[in-house]
């Protein structure tokens, strides 16, 4: 589809992933923001409410009515708490119209979304209209965009090359990731108090977090014979980002130069993923505020064990930026629009 500006409307504006998207879209230079959406009846400018927006946007948060939406947009952002879209996205499904949903609400088949997320999963000729689009393997055909998760995100970008090629060996796949406390939004809860967080570091969520479904059914999208996969999640005391450690064993011994060029080759033409030199391993500081996945690897001839290092900005890569990238795919322009953006360093 083609479209010279895009507009835009976004549910889920008062989160941090809502208020991210205004971030990146401000800048974005075939997007005009026509509507915002929250949930309370207080209306007053978001920029009075986040002072950081004032004089970037005039725009006061209204709830939502998808009649209105679809009448002066063209693609509706959900950023809202999980359970949310599964119910309020229907009208804009059945009307074809375009969604992109940050949430994990079209993700899963409905007994996995029951199962994972302890919730009722929308109905499944709801399901049946969605399609779940890692950006960066954009192969869409549908109306409804399921963004991947932020954890996903850096884990299967992590593992691509190799399950792309069959190489994984199936019994073999830990990953071990950690992420800044954005990941879990604005609501506090006690594993959020600064002082729990704060020269602090916590494994939660072990080996039962909500995005463990979500990577096995990619990865078995690309290597059937995977059916598990061994995943812990800690928090560490940073506002943002990702850090995936993944240990992973294959079928054949491949040399370290060979392993390297596989990731340089299937990331050659993805202008988001950046894959070190050899033994170069990234850290978090270098996608802070960006759309890249930077991706390190360490063999040991030893164990046999390849090291996979993935980092992400989760508020980017991991949830807003990559729902732009997804939606300049819809809309036909270059993936890059509007998501070049240098790290912030320092
Ligand atoms: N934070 C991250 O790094 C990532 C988040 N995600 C997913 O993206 C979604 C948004 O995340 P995040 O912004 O962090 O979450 P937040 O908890 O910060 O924000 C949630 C948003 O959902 C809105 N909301 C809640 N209930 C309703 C409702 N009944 N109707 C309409 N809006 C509602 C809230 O609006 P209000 O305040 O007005 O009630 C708020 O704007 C979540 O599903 C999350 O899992 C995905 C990848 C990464
Ligand atoms: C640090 C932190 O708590 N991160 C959240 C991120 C997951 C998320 O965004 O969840 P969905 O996209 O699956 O709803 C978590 O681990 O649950």
């Amino acid at each position: 589809m083609n479209k010279k500006i895009i507009n835009v409307a976004i549910i889920g504006i008062t989160g941090y992933g809502g208020l991210e998207l205004l971030r990146l879209l401000y800048n974005h230079p075939a997007v005009h923001v026509v509507s915002i959406h929250n949930t309370s009846d207080h209306a007053e400018e978001i920029s009075t409410t986040y002072p950081h927006l004032k004089s970037m946007y005039n725009l006061t948060p209204i709830p939502a009515d998808p009649l209105h939406i679809m009448q002066s947009a063209d693609v509706v952002f959900f950023s809202t708490s999980s359970g949310i879209s599964k119910d309020m996205a229907q009208p804009f499904i059945e009307a074809n119209f375009l969604v992109i949903d940050l949430s994990g609400d079209f993700r899963l088949n409905a007994s996995e979304y029951a199962t994972w997320y302890k919730k009722t999963p929308a109905p499944q000729h709801l399901l049946d209209q969605a399609k779940y689009s890692l950006a960066d393997f954009y192969q869409n055909d549908s109306h409804y965009i399921a963004n991947p998760g932020c954890y996903a995100t850096a884990t299967l970008l992590a593992l691509a090359p190799l399950a792309q090629q069959g190489l994984l060996d199936e019994e073999n796949i830990i990953i071990d990731a950690k992420s800044g406390m954005s990941g879990a939004g604005k609501s506090l809860t006690t594993s959020s108090h600064f002082i729990n967080v704060n020269e602090n570091f916590t494994m939660y969520k072990a080996n039962h977090h909500q995005h463990i479904p979500e990577i096995t059914q990619q990865l078995k999208q690309w290597q059937p014979n995977i059916n598990h996969i061994q995943f812990t999640t800690s928090l560490l005391p940073i506002n943002r980002g990702i850090f995936v450690s993944a240990y992973v064993k294959l079928h054949s011994e491949l040399s370290a130069d060979s392993l390297q060029k596989i990731y340089e080759d299937t990331y050659q033409n993805k202008p988001f993923i950046r894959v070190m030199t050899q033994d170069q391993l990234p850290n978090i500081k270098q996608v802070i505020g960006t759309n890249f996945a930077d991706i390190g690897l360490t063999y040991n001839p030893d164990t046999k064990y390849l090291t996979i290092i993935s980092v992400i900005d989760n508020m980017v890569k991991g949830a807003a930026g990559q729902a732009i990238q997804n939606m300049n795919h819809l809309f036909d322009l270059d993936e890059t629009t509007g998501l070049e953006l240098i790290a912030q360093y320092a």
